[in-house]
């Protein structure tokens, strides 16, 4: 049995910071992660790379290949959170959308299962993996390739689980935090895999009153601060969405510090509990438990 973590959320949330710490993390307590980059624009990491995608493809190759500028992709992509604004942003991000990054997820889609089959076969049993993915949403709400690249990882006797991260800064705004619930609502629902919520950067959040009120969001708590801060006419939206988010009960956080080790390991107990990580182990050693010995 392998594991994985499927490291997502928007752009700019932490996600390969987070890959280096916990590859910190484990290196002190001398146990093997592995983190395998899978986005195709990545250009310096903090982590040793077991696996690289830009191996397969990168960003330079498809502009090259698809005559299209550098603005295209990656200037989106980091004026990505700028769109993040309102709940209607999430609908204009999907028509804004650059078509260079969705050729290489076309590119990605073809080519993906061949790469894997070659890179991860290197990878099993007891080996524990750690994917940095890019900050597209698309990736994890409506385009089939993480889905795909999941079903990839199950076949091959993966436990994964999804790890969603959120920007704390998202929090300063309810309008963005709402946002920010929806983009993981649609990962869960699309990828159906444990799924983790993580609110990143926590070093940042100075004024902690409000912080339990976004960790397990009440939904009428929320309903009542967005419908202050949007005009009446999006009353009725605001409380469909709150429906939704309390109907699926499944939006809660887990605030990740850095600064703090026991931060970084009450999250990976909390993920490795989702994928069963260590329990195989319990069996082991209660197989050989001296009370039944005795019996
Ligand atoms: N203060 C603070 N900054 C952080 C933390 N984690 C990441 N950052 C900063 O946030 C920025 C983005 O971090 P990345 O780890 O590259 O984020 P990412 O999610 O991998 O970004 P993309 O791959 O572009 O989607 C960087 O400038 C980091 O230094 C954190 O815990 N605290
Ligand atoms: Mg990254």
């Amino acid at each position: 049995m392998g594991y994985a973590q499927l490291v997502i959320g928007p752009a700019g949330s932490g996600k390969s910071t987070y890959c280096s710490s916990l590859h910190q993390h484990c290196e002190t307590l001398g146990r093997s992660i592995h983190i395998v980059n899978l986005d195709p624009a990545a250009e310096n990491f903090d982590y040793p790379v077991a696996v690289d995608i830009r191996e397969l493809i990168n960003l330079e190759d498809v502009m090259e290949e698809f005559g299209l500028g550098p603005n295209g992709a990656l200037m989106h992509c980091m004026e990505y959170p700028l769109y993040f604004h309102t709940v209607w942003t999430l609908y204009d991000l999907f028509l804004l959308y650059p078509e260079s990054l969705i050729h290489i997820i076309r590119e990605l889609e073809d080519s993906l299962d061949d790469w894997l089959t070659e890179e991860l076969d290197n990878y099993l049993d007891d080996d524990y993996l750690v994917f940095d993915c890019p900050g597209q949403i698309e990736l994890f709400s409506h385009v089939p390739v993480l889905k795909n690249f999941v079903e990839h990882l199950q076949r091959k006797n993966f436990n994964v689980c999804a790890v969603y991260l959120l920007d704390s800064q998202f929090i300063t705004d309810v309008t963005k935090f709402i946002s920010g619930c929806m983009a993981s609502l649609s990962a869960m629902i699309q990828l159906e895999l444990p799924h983790v919520n993580l609110l990143s950067k926590m070093d940042l959040v100075t004024d902690k009153r409000h912080l339990e009120d976004y960790l397990t969001p009440e939904p009428v708590t929320l309903l009542a601060e967005l419908n202050k801060r949007m005009g009446p006419q999006f009353l009725k939206l605001n409380k469909a969405l709150m429906e939704l988010v309390d109907e699926y009960s499944m939006v809660s956080f887990i605030p990740l510090d850095l600064r703090k080790e026991t931060s970084i390991q009450y999250v990976l107990a909390q993920i490795d509990n989702a994928i069963q990580y260590g329990e195989d182990a319990d069996v082991k050693i209660r197989d050989f438990d001296p009370e039944d010995a005795d019996e």
